[in-house]
């Protein structure tokens, strides 16, 4: 696991779509499937990518998927694939036919996660006989969830189903999630994780144990990176 160091959040965020660029600019040939997490964390580097980053992004050659997604509408704050939208997609101006949304406002979330199951493993290309993104971008709580895996919810870490039903057990509310046949399969996966109230959990993917899902996904994965703003000594 290589780590990335910054002083800020807007610092972090930054390096990060340099990084990304610079990953798609190597391979110039390439079209890259694409999954991002949601949450707060990303937003400001959804803000700065859309207003610093613009031009020199190779957006036709990105096909945007989600890591994860809360059952609400997409209009409701709540929403990863809202949010995306708002900041970063419309501001761009992306084509609605390379942006794979999860239906949030789905009626049934089990059917929506094997919706969504089938068209990622219809649309991304398979290795070893499953979908394998070129970049997965992670989150994680400050309890050390990441997509909507919530600690006690380690099953999911172990699902042949590339998606399924997950619930925040904070407040019940349903959720679909990537689960670990999807994260261990990624060419890469990268951590986003910034602001102080994080210094457990980068800890955790750093120097602990498997102490929960996040750290799990961190120390077995194939190739991982973190970007953070929390330096962690020693
Ligand atoms: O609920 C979620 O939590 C994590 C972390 O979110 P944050 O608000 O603390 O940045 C996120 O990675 C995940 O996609 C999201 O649905």
């Amino acid at each position: 696991m290589k780590s990335y160091v910054y002083p800020a959040a807007t610092s972090t965020a930054r390096a990060l779509i340099r990084y990304i660029i610079d990953m798609m600019n190597r391979e110039p040939e390439r079209i890259f499937y694409l999954a991002f997490s949601g949450g707060t964390t990303p937003s400001l580097m959804f803000d700065i990518w859309a207003h610093e980053f613009r031009e020199e992004t190779p957006w036709m050659r990105m096909r945007i998927f989600w890591v994860d997604e809360r059952c609400v509408s997409v209009s409701d704050s709540d929403s990863n694939y809202g949010t995306m939208l708002r900041l970063l997609l419309q501001e761009v101006g992306m084509p609605d036919e390379y942006v794979y949304p999860i239906h949030g406002d789905c009626r049934s979330p089990a059917q929506e996660a094997k919706r969504y199951s089938d068209l990622v493993s219809s649309t991304v290309p398979l290795r070893r006989g499953f979908p394998t993104f070129d970049i997965v971008l992670l989150g994680a709580g400050d309890d050390g969830h990441t997509s909507s895996i919530f600690p006690g919810q380690e099953y999911l870490l172990s699902s042949f189903h590339p998606y399924e039903k997950s619930i925040n057990p904070y407040n019940g509310q349903p959720r679909i999630a990537m689960t670990g046949c999807l994260l261990f399969s990624a060419r890469k996966l990268i951590f986003l994780i910034t602001g102080k109230n994080k210094t457990e959990v980068v800890y955790d993917i750093l120097k602990s144990g498997d102490t929960g899902p996040a750290a799990y996904v961190a120390h077995h994965a194939a190739d991982v990176d973190i970007f953070t703003d929390i330096e962690i000594d020693g």
